[in-house]
């Protein structure tokens, strides 16, 4: 069942179109994400969802209710963390949660809450003196402090070191197990691709393709890439010539060599015929950074 139904969500900011007919639907209990690169449209759209703003057009039903016209019974239903949201620096984090939950006719036990977040400890801590991680973990413990049904994250790991990011992957996946339907904004091929049941891709306003992971991929024809510093250096013409072969590209002395399947095989053949060593010889699979120059036609970075 759809707990959120964008239809043909129109916004621009003077002359920029920031969203451009931009249609979805969100499943009950699903991680939808909503890729896209800087200024792709992703806030603005999340920001309508949540009845932040005002859409010029089209039609947004979450759980039923206008976010705008609704917009009292939505806050205590959905829960936004928003790009830099901040605290101010001496507020603690257990009067944080506190002044939250107190906003809402059902909130949850937020002493739990810090707690399953990792923060029972910094519950006396001021804001300002959090690590990036933390600040984050509190701001996701401000979105849940209503229990809501939707939590919509923003760049919730922007900013955040590896490890970080991956304990905050983890904390939404547990998010998710308990209920919570989750619409996530990224740039972050690994974190779309790892968390997000079903994707949209979005690229200047408007949605390129609305997929899983693996259907996403799949749109890219199926094929193999190989890389390797051929020793000794090689005429790429002997590779050029297989019909296995789509391209062959070069970066200092490294191959990439890209074609359809049994590409590895004639490629290794030709090979070992000329006496030629193949170092560092990596295959890859297509990715979804793949699949998102193939629907958009740049890369996300
Ligand atoms: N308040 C605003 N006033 C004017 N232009 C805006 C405003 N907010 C966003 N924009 C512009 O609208 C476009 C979409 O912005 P938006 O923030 O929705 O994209 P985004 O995909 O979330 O990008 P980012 O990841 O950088 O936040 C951009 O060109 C941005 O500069």
């Amino acid at each position: 069942m759809a707990v959120i139904e964008v239809s043909k969500l129109h916004k621009r900011y003077g002359g920029t179109v920031a969203v451009d007919d931009v249609s979805f639907d969100v499943e009950r209990g699903e991680i939808f994400g909503i890729l896209g690169p800087n200024g792709a449209g992703k806030t603005t759209t999340v920001e309508c969802v949540g009845g932040l703003r005002t859409p010029d057009h089209g039609a947004v039903s979450v759980l039923g209710l206008d976010p705008r016209r609704d917009r009292a019974d939505l806050t205590q239903r959905v829960g936004v963390q928003l790009q830099q949201s901040e605290l101010p620096e001496k507020m603690k984090v257990g009067e944080a949660l506190e002044l939250y939950s107190s906003f809402y006719r059902k909130p949850a036990d937020w002493e739990r809450l810090i707690d399953d977040l990792g923060l029972g400890g910094k519950r006396d801590a001021r804001f300002g003196k959090l690590s990036g991680g933390q600040k984050q973990r509190v701001s996701i413990a401000l979105a849940l402090a209503g229990s809501p049904e939707i939590a919509i994250l923003d760049e919730l790991t922007t900013g955040l070191d590896p490890q970080a990011r991956r304990d905050t992957w983890q904390l939404i996946e547990q998010i998710r197990d308990r209920g919570v339907t989750i619409v996530l904004v990224t740039h972050f091929m690994e974190e779309a691709e790892r968390l997000c049941d079903r994707i949209a891709v979005i690229d200047s306003g408007r949605v390129a393709a609305i997929d899983t992971p693996a259907g996403l991929v799949s749109r890219v024809s199926p094929g193999q890439r190989i890389r390797f510093r051929p020793s000794p250096a090689l005429d790429d013409r002997l590779l050029r010539d297989l019909p296995e072969v789509h391209e062959v590209t070069r970066s200092g002395e490294q191959l990439a060599v890209s074609g359809s399947d049994g590409l590895l095989q004639a490629v290794t053949s030709v090979l070992a015929r000329n006496n030629i060593i193949a170092a560092d010889l990596r295959v890859e699979q297509t990715s979804l950074d793949d699949a998102f120059v193939a629907l958009t036609g740049r890369s996300i970075n």
